[in-house]
């Protein structure tokens, strides 16, 4: 068990790279399963939800091979369609392999996933997707069970706005005979990522950033070489740091466009942005105002950055109102906060919080993956010393973020316990 050591209160000053989406590699890396053949992934970042994923690969026959932050994945030698639940239970996505492998070889064996604890995290959409394509779909002994003679392109009317279901029935459809229709589909950006993707392969989607995708079925996809996109919770993390820290930081490698539901809500709290073609700064403009944040599906205010919002609005001059419109049970990082003089309290899937002049260090612990990065951006911008514990939820997301924060000029280091 490893934990880090924080001593908060300066400003965080400099520049930071920002890594390849998580939720884009995610699905990216499951989707090359759909080639017969090599294909090479630039910009994927060294998170262990990788490393995960890159174990069920391996573990179904595909040839993997990790250079720095490229991969090399040969599909062409797949030997099961099913994970084993020891493997796919470390995170969510392995929910992909349903789509991919069901997309492939029409069948697919694939433990219930993991992931944050956050809520009822249902897949029936994604089943009902996969059903309306024409597979028949059950669940036995946690186990979920995919499999058609064919599958036949279909409409499909999402009833939640769903990354994962979106995603996962785009998988299953691109080499469905005929056309696919996906209503009501999510926009985020790596849905358009994993769109891109696998046109580069050679599938025909259109519409993906839209609410209405798509699919046109080919009968193979084809290697191909690609770069995934910057990580949109990543560099909103970096930018609320440098806010909540008094600091001035050029995030760069990201998509300006991505960040704007967060740019604005920063410029209405009076802090500095000045975004660049691919880079964004951030610089803090004395005590933030209080403002209301609701989480939504993109273009909203995302659920993933709900977290480290909180600690700066709980240095925030006033009361603001976080309203999680897209989780039941998101703020139990809240009580951890509190921990540190978080004034703030949870009325149902509201936390109203009275802004403090400032906060102390304390020892506390991630939760989950987002509620993790809220501890880290909260211990550097508290006073005093700060104790981090289960670190295994941010290295699910986050790539070596203590390196980053140091070159920052943050005072954290990874001890171990
Ligand atoms: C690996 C990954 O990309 N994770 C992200 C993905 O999770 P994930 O793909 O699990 O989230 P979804 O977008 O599917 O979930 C959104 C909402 O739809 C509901 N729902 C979803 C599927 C379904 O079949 N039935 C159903 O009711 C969920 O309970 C939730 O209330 O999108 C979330 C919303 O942006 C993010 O917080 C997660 O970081
Ligand atoms: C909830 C998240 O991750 P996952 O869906 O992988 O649990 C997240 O990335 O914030």
């Amino acid at each position: 068990m490893e934990k880090f050591v924080v001593r908060g209160g300066k400003p965080l000053i400099g520049r930071v790279k920002i890594s390849g989406a998580k939720n884009s590699a995610v699905a990216v890396i499951p989707a090359a399963i759909l080639s017969c053949s090599r294909c090479v992934i630039s910009n994927i970042p060294r998170i262990n939800d990788t490393f995960y994923l890159l174990d069920m690969m391996e573990y179904i026959g595909v040839k993997v091979d990790f250079q720095g932050n490229t991969i090399y994945i040969d599909s062409s030698n797949i030997k099961s369609t099913s994970i084993p639940v020891d493997l796919a239970n470390r995170l969510r996505a392995s929910y992909y392999f349903l789509g991919a492998l069901l997309g492939r070889y029409k069948e697919a064996h694939v433990p219930m996933p993991g992931g944050c604890n956050i809520g009822v995290r249902p897949i029936d959409q994604h089943i009902k997707g996969f059903r309306s394509l024409g597979a028949e779909v059950y669940i036995e002994h946690g186990i979920i069970h995919a499999k058609a003679d064919k599958l036949i392109g279909s409409n499909i009317y999402l009833d939640v706005v769903s990354v994962g279901a979106t995603i996962n029935i785009m998988l299953a459809a691109c080499m469905a005979e005929g056309l696919t229709v996906i209503e009501n589909a999510a926009k985020e950006p790596h849905v358009v990522d994993v769109a891109n993707f696998l046109n580069a392969m050679g599938a025909s989607i259109k519409g993906a950033g839209t609410d209405v995708i798509r699919i046109k079925g080919v009968s193979e996809l084809r290697p191909c070489e690609y770069s995934i996109i910057p990580d949109q919770i990543e560099a909103g993390t970096f930018m609320i740091a440098a806010a909540s820290t008094q600091g001035d930081i050029i995030v760069d490698d990201v998509i300006p466009t991505h960040m704007e539901p967060l740019t604005a809500k920063l410029k209405e709290m009076g802090v500095i942005v000045e975004e660049g073609e691919s880079s964004i700064r951030v610089i803090g403009n004395g005590r933030t105002k209080a403002v209301d944040i609701k989480t939504l599906p993109y273009p909203g205010f995302p659920t993933d950055l709900q977290q480290p919002m909180a600690v700066l609005l709980g240095i925030s001059k006033g009361t603001s109102i976080i309203t999680e419109n897209v989780w039941e049970s998101r703020f139990k990082y809240i009580e951890e906060l509190k921990k540190m003089g978080l004034n703030a309290r949870v009325e149902g899937r509201s936390a109203i919080i009275e802004g403090v002049e400032e906060l102390l260090g304390a020892e506390v612990s991630a939760t989950d993956l987002r509620a993790g990065a809220a501890m880290v951006v909260a211990a550097l911008t508290a006073k005093g010393m700060s104790i981090v514990h289960n670190l295994e939820h941010i290295d699910r997301g986050y790539e070596r973020i203590e390196d980053k924060f140091i070159q920052l000029g943050g005072d954290i280091v990874r001890v171990k316990d």
